[in-house]
């Protein structure tokens, strides 16, 4: 075997420092000296693949992903590289041989041929047993609840004015409907299906349901969503969807029941800096009979079984999350896990009720109750945007190549002369990498220059908000760092002030530490600007306006022109330059993809060669968990 990290590394592709110590430490503690070679060079291996296969997001190994297969090769090297696992079979029977099963001590657990680590493990049993739990309903019923049921059909009308023209379900009024008696309600959709739209119009018919009971206090709703950027957007949402609403005569003190401001899942949960555990638990239960997350995507597992644990066993659960998009960064792939796509229908009493206050005629799925959906809505129709960049989206998720392509390249910019100067003029734009210099320089043009030109730090924001490049990776030549710096080093042509790895006027920096102190989070964006003696400081939008603050207190930043596409999740911009790099990558995929064109409003400019956009729409790579089978009760 291999006598340090370097010497494995030498053999192994992708093997991190922190695989080789952790196989290393669980080798030490699980098999003796005397141990059979082979037995410990295969379980050794195992564990390396463990860690390996936890640190790209997976809550488990399944050892069939595993057996037979060579891991780790270098494909110009395949003689002296890479490692090749044995059967299931003899990797299963290695594995039994070790204290692991019945063992509450062993750090390991295997489960329906999965190999975890127990606090993965604990975190996935946690979330399926509360969620089950939340599952049970109870369904209004004709005869009982009449005019309960007659309330609600006149609520629904008010919050739904306007008849859908066709047949065609309106699954927002589903959605509204069926959360009636459920504590757990999931409702998913792509960019713009209406997911804020209708929860807020969910947590009034909640009220409303909630003081037709004769309840003389209201619900106490909360709203949470992962990132401060997620939490600013959601309470966005829902302070124009309430206007909305207003203008529409809905009972005035249903809409002032449902609050207006979305905190951070850290802060709902009370995060202390200096400690391992949070506020709120299940010990200290969150005050809380409504709790909304939006951005479920972006959840790992084991935030959720936090949220879970510090919820009342009564208390009613809305999740909100497009299972299309990148899973978190963390690990867990929470919304594809909660949501299967492949929708059963609802039960025959949800499928009543729905129909009953919303006229609405759902599938009905009359089958076990171990695939019951019925607390599952998928939201289908977009309503911010319908043209190209829509059919652009759907084509990447579904990673239909050619037709993607096809769309791209009927954009496609070749510029006549050097000197032809790139135009973003359509809601698509496609660009060969060849040009990528040229790109950047009309991004500079048509924005980034007029940042430090502003007069107010506002009209700089609002052209930041408006504009953002995003690349797949950091490192490259079409990675975030580098292209960074062609943006710096091209306005510094222009600019004198601008010094480049140094604070200057007009730099948009994105925080990359969260700091509870200065109360800012990974993943907020400022600009730094000058006050009115000249002196540099750091601009931040928040609820109340401009929030400014010292460069000596600023926790980590960097400058963020172009970020990568994971930064991204839960924020939307008019215009988004997308920069595949040159050659395949093992980061990109079709969910990566999909979300960088979707965080855009109105235009997409994608820069990507042909080999590089079918490379990654060929690409599944799917994130194994234990979850969906605990949850359909297969285990
Ligand atoms: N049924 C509807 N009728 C009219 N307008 C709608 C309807 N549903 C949604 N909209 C409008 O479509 C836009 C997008 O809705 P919303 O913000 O709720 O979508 P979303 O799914 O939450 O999007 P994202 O995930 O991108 O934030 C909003 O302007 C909203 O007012």
């Amino acid at each position: 075997m291999y006598h340090s990290f370097e010497n494995c590394k030498q053999h192994l592709l992708d093997i991190e420092a922190i695989d080789y110590f952790f196989a290393e430490k669980i080798t030490e503690k699980y098999l003796s000296q005397d141990s059979d070679n082979h037995r410990v060079s295969q379980l050794f291996h195992v564990f390396l693949a463990l860690q390996y296969y936890l640190r790209q997001g997976h809550t488990c190994l399944p050892l069939n992903d595993i057996a037979e297969t060579v891991l780790w090769q270098d494909q110009d090297n395949l003689e002296t590289t890479g490692f090749k696992f044995a059967s299931l079979a003899v990797l299963s029977s290695a594995l039994d041989t070790l204290d692991i099963e019945n063992n509450e001590n062993s750090v390991l657990v295997l489960e329906n041929q999965s190999l975890y680590l127990r606090r993965y493990w604990q975190f996935e049993n946690d979330v399926a047993h509360c969620l089950l739990q939340k599952m049970q309903h109870k369904c209004l019923n004709a005869s009982e609840n009449a005019s309960e049921i007659e309330n609600l059909k006149k609520t629904i009308k008010q919050l739904f004015p306007t008849a859908q023209q066709n047949d065609e379900i309106d699954w927002q009024q589903v959605a509204v409907s069926n959360a009636i008696g459920r504590n757990l309600n999931i409702i998913c959709g792509g960019p713009g299906t209406g997911k804020t739209y209708t929860v807020a119009r969910l947590l009034v018919m909640l009220q409303a349901a909630h003081r037709l009971k004769g309840a003389d206090v209201q619900l106490n709703i909360q709203m949470a969503a992962p990132t401060g950027k997620a939490a600013q957007r959601l309470t966005e949402s829902i302070v124009g969807a309430k206007m909305q609403l207003l203008s529409q005569n809905v009972d005035f003190s249903l809409l002032t029941s449902i609050p207006e401001e979305a905190k951070t899942l850290h802060r709902l949960l009370g995060y202390r800096p200096r400690s391992l555990d949070y506020r709120f638990n299940e010990n200290n239960p969150l005050d809380c009979d409504v709790l909304l997350v939006d951005e479920v995507s972006m959840i790992d597992i084991a935030m959720m079984s936090r949220v879970l644990r510090a919820l009342n066993p009564d208390a009613c659960l809305i999740l909100l999350g497009d299972a299309d998009q990148l899973p978190s960064v963390e690990t867990g792939n929470l919304i594809a896990d909660l949501a299967n796509k492949n929708h059963q229908g609802y039960d025959q009493a949800s499928a009543q009720q729905i129909q009953q206050i919303s006229g609405q005629s759902v599938p009905v799925n009359n089958a076990s109750s171990t695939c019951n959906h019925s607390h599952i809505t998928f939201l289908l129709k977009t309503h911010r945007f319908k043209g190209e960049i829509a059919r652009l989206a759907k084509a990447v998720i579904n990673r239909q190549a050619n037709t993607s392509w096809q769309l791209l390249e009927s954009y496609t910019f070749v510029p006549t002369s050097s000197a032809d100067v790139i135009k973003f003029a359509g809601e698509i734009n496609h660009f060969m990498p060849t040009i990528k210099d040229a790109c950047l320089l009309s991004a500079c043009q048509n924005y980034y220059k007029k940042i430090a030109r502003c007069l107010e730090v506002e009209s700089a924001f609002a052209i930041l908000n408006a504009f953002r490049i995003l690349c797949a990776t950091r490192a490259g030549s079409l990675g975030v760092e580098q292209v960074n710096l062609i943006i710096e080093q091209q306005l510094a042509r222009n600019n004198a002030a601008i010094r480049i790895g140094r604070h200057y006027h007009g730099r948009p920096i994105m925080v990359v530490e969260n700091d509870y102190r200065s109360g800012l989070f990974n993943g907020d964006v400022g600009i730094v600007w000058s006050d009115t003696q000249g002196r540099l400081q750091a601009c931040f939008e928040n609820a109340n306006g401009i929030k400014k603050v010292s460069l000596a207190r600023l926790p980590k930043v960097e400058t963020v022109y172009a970020m990568t596409i994971h930064k991204t999740q839960g924020s939307e911009f008019s215009h988004v330059l997308l920069m595949l790099p040159e050659q395949d990558n093992k980061i990109l995929s079709p969910e990566l993809i999909y979300t960088g064109i979707t965080r855009a409003k109105k235009q997409v400019s994608i820069l990507a060669a042909k080999h590089v956009w079918y490379q990654a729409l060929n690409k599944k790579l799917p994130r194994h968990s234990g979850l969906a089978m605990k949850l359909a009760k297969i285990i």
